[in-house]
């Protein structure tokens, strides 16, 4: 099942740089593994935010949140998620 998901991250202003670089380079692993096994299909920065827009591929809505929560930076995203279908027009084979 396809969701497009949209993360918001919002770091507090009083985490020091050490623990930022540690979680966005934990982050980083953790985002490339998921995408390696094909569950986060697409990443794409949103230009101009620090936020991504994305599309997994899991099993349902139950999948998607352990998914998620496993993400460092988890606890500090605003997550918005859309469940996708197949579009009528589409001419892409892997819209499934
Ligand atoms: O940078 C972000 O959008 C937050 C998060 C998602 C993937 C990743 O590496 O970090």
């Amino acid at each position: 099942m396809l969701f497009h998901v949209e993360m918001t991250v919002s770091l507090p202003h009083d985490l020091s740089s050490d623990v930022v670089a540690e979680l966005k380079a934990t982050e980083r692993e953790r985002a490339q593994e998921l995408q390696r096994s094909g569950k986060w299909r697409h990443l794409w920065r949103v230009a101009g935010r620090y936020a991504n827009v994305s599309i997994f591929d899991v099993s349902g809505p139950g999948e998607l949140h352990e998914v998620l929560s496993t993400l460092p930076l988890f606890p500090f995203m605003d997550v918005k998620v859309a469940p996708l279908c197949r579009h009528p027009s589409s001419i892409r084979e892997d819209d499934t």
